[in-house]
C-alpha cells in the first residue's frame, strides 16, 4: 500500500473536544432488571455500557498485547498484511470511497484470516479466536433478552444470526496513535474514525483506556464516551433498526484523536448470513407498516459498502411515506 499523501489527512478539519457524559446507559448483565434497561438504551442511544459481561480479563489482556506488538511493527512489516479488502491491514484509507482518518487497523473476517500476520501468526489467530467465541456468546445472551423484552419468539430470532457458520460477521482492530503537535497548539482533536452507523445487527466495541469514541445523541449533539478497559460498549447496528422496525435506532458514532495516548480497540460486527432477508420481525408489526423495503444482508452491504462513512445507508431500503 502506498504511503498516504501528507495534505490529504491535514486537511482534515480540527473539531472542539466535549466533556465526558456521565448518562451513558449501564447494563449489569448480572442483574434480573437487565432486560428492561436494556430495551430503553436501545430505544434511546442505541448504545450502552455493559458490565459483569463473563468475558474473560486473560482473553481480553491476550488480545490487546498481540495487537500492540503487530502495530508495533515497521510499516513494511504491517503492510505484508494489507490490503484490507475483504481481510487485512489497512492505513488512513477506511473502506474504498475515499474516506480516510488517522487511524491503522486490521479487518479480519473470522473465518479467513491473512496469510502474512505479523511475528507469530498461529498466536495471534488463536487470541482472536478465543476472544471472538467469548465476545460472540456475550453478543447472544444481550440479543436474547432483547428478545424477551420485546416480547418476541423465540428469544433466539436475532441470537441464531451470529451463531449461524454462515454469519457474515466482521473483527476490526484500530489503532489511534497520539497527535500532540497540532492539537496540543490549538486544544481541537482530529478525526480518527469519521462519524458513521454500522451496519450489522449488534458490534461490541472493546477499548484500552484512552478516550475518543462520541455518539451522536437523538438531539444530534455529539458527546464523548468515558473510556473504561473493564467494560464493553454496544452499537446498535443498522440491521437491527430495521429487524425492529424501527423501534430501535442504529447510533452515529465517530473517534477522535487523542493528544497524548494510543487508542487501541477491538470490534466485533455480527452480521447475518449473506443470504438472510432482513425486514421487521412480524411479531413487532401488529398493525404496523413496514418502513423498509425487502432486502437481504448481501444486497445491503454491497449497497452500504458503496457509501461513504458519513452517509445514511438506510436511506435507499426505505419506504416513502404515503401522505
Ligand atoms: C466507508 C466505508 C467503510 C465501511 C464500508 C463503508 O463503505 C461504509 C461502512 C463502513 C463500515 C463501518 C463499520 C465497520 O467498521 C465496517 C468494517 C463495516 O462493516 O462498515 C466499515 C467498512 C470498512 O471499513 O470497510
Ligand atoms: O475504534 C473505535 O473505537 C470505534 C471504531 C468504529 O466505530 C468502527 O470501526 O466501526
Ligand atoms: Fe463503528
Amino acid at each position: 500500500m502506498g504511503v498516504f499523501s501528507k495534505p490529504a489527512i491535514e486537511q482534515l478539519p480540527l473539531i472542539r473536544n466535549c466533556m465526558p457524559f456521565s448518562g451513558i446507559p449501564l447494563i449489569d448483565l448480572s442483574q434480573p432488571d437487565s432486560k428492561a434497561l436494556l430495551i430503553e438504551a436501545c430505544q434511546e442511544f442505541g448504545f450502552f455500557k455493559v458490565i459483569n459481561h463473563g468475558v474473560p480479563m486473560d482473553l481480553i489482556s491476550k488480545l490487546e498485547a498481540e495487537a500492540i506488538n503487530f502495530f508495533s511493527l515497521p510499516l513494511s512489516e504491517k503492510e505484508k498484511a494489507g490490503p484490507p479488502n475483504p481481510s487485512g491491514y489497512g492505513n488512513k484509507r477506511i473502506g474504498s470511497s475515499g474516506d480516510i482518518g488517522r487511524v491503522e487497523y486490521l479487518l479480519l473476517n473470522p473465518q479467513s484470516f491473512p496469510s502474512v500476520f505479523g511475528q507469530n501468526p498461529d498466536m495471534f489467530r488463536s487470541a482472536v479466536s478465543d476472544y471472538l467465541s467469548a465476545v460472540r456468546k456475550m453478543a447472544c445472551e444481550i440479543l436474547e433478552l432483547l428478545a424477551d423484552g420485546l416480547m418476541i419468539q423465540p428469544r433466539n430470532v436475532f441470537s441464531k444470526l451470529l451463531m449461524d457458520e454462515q454469519s457474515d460477521s466482521v473483527f476490526r482492530l484500530n489503532h489511534y496513535p497520539p497527535y500532540p503537535e497540532r492539537q496540543a497548539l490549538s486544544g481541537k482533536c482530529m478525526i480518527g474514525f469519521g462519524e458513521h452507523t454500522d451496519p450489522q445487527i449488534i458490534s461490541v466495541l472493546r477499548s484500552n483506556n484512552t478516550s475518543g469514541l462520541q455518539i451522536s445523541l437523538r438531539n444530534g449533539n455529539w458527546i464523548s464516551v468515558p473510556p473504561d478497559e473493564n467494560s464493553f460498549f454496544i452499537n446498535v447496528g443498522d440491521s437491527l433498526q430495521v429487524m425492529t422496525n424501527g423501534r430501535f435506532q442504529s447510533v452515529k458514532h465517530r473517534v477522535l484523536t487523542n493528544s497524548c495516548k494510543s487508542r487501541v480497540s477491538m470490534i466485533y460486527f455480527g452480521g447475518p448470513p449473506l443470504s438472510e432477508k432482513i425486514a421487521p420481525l412480524p411479531s413487532l408489526m401488529e398493525g404496523e407498516e413496514s418502513h423498509y423495503k425487502e432486502f437481504t444482508w448481501f444486497e445491503y452491504k454491497r449497497s452500504a459498502y458503496n457509501t461513504r462513512l458519513a452517509d445514511n445507508r438506510l436511506v435507499f431500503f426505505q419506504k416513502v411515506a404515503a401522505t
